[in-house]
């Protein structure tokens, strides 16, 4: 029990940046195609990145983000599908500055290619890059550095995983990725899906919306 108590205690001392503060985290909900995107920002330096942006939903992300003072240097996708990608694109019009980022092994275009292990830095944070094929060849997981959330795209999602049938999925690579990759972080590191489709996610007062591993 004490334990935990220091373990939690460790994580929330370690989200915070240069100046101490806490990182800005907003969980979005586009309810068409049920996708959650991820706002996240140094409060300090302003700058921000935004995880899976969605088309019909990325004005209201650029609104979002200016009223909120911060610089949005990446709208950085988890892998190629049609509901995540296409966000970006109108993200860098509305937001000029703001750069595309996929992994390369997706095979889609975009200003930055990541690969696994490469990092993402805004502000006194950075996300890594964690490879999770499975549900697509490209599929990444992003990792906080001090490894207390991890971004999972449709690789883990909330009491499931991501598809393998279609689009070169495949369910064994799958299993390692979700098992080798997500499972062996922190107990205590909160997973963040890219989807909800079932209502189980629930927003607490201190907005901590992640379900823990390997729980979820
Ligand atoms: N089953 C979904 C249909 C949408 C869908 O296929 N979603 C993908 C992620 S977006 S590429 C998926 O992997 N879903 C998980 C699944 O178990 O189907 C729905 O219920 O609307
Ligand atoms: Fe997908």
């Amino acid at each position: 029990m004490a334990e935990a108590v220091l373990r939690v205690a460790r994580r929330q001392l370690s989200q915070r940046g240069g100046s101490g503060a806490p990182i800005l985290l907003r969980q979005m909900f586009e309810p068409v195609s049920c996708t959650f995107t991820y706002l996240l920002g140094d409060r300090e330096s302003r700058e921000a990145v935004l995880i899976d942006p969605v088309l019909e939903t990325a004005p209201r992300d650029a609104q979002l983000i200016k009223e909120l003072g911060l610089r949005l240097l990446y709208a950085v996708n988890t892998h190629c599908h049609a509901d995540h990608i296409t966000g970006s694109g109108l993200l860098r019009s509305l937001l000029p500055g703001c750069q595309s980022v996929i992994s390369r092994l997706s095979g889609a275009q975009a200003d930055l290619h990541i690969e696994d292990g490469d990092s993402i830095r805004f502000g006194s944070f950075a996300l890594e890059t964690r490879a999770s094929p499975g549900h697509t060849p490209g599929c990444v997981t992003f990792v906080l550095n001090d490894h207390s959330m991890a971004f999972t795209g449709d690789a883990l999602l909330i009491r499931g995983c991501g598809r393998t049938d279609f689009q070169q999925g495949c369910a064994k690579t799958l299993y390692h990725s979700v098992h080798e990759k997500i499972f062996t972080l922190p107990g205590d590191c909160l997973i963040y899906p890219a989807h909800d489709y079932h209502g189980f996610f629930a927003v607490p007062a201190n907005m901590r919306c992640g379900v823990q591993t390997p729980t979820a």
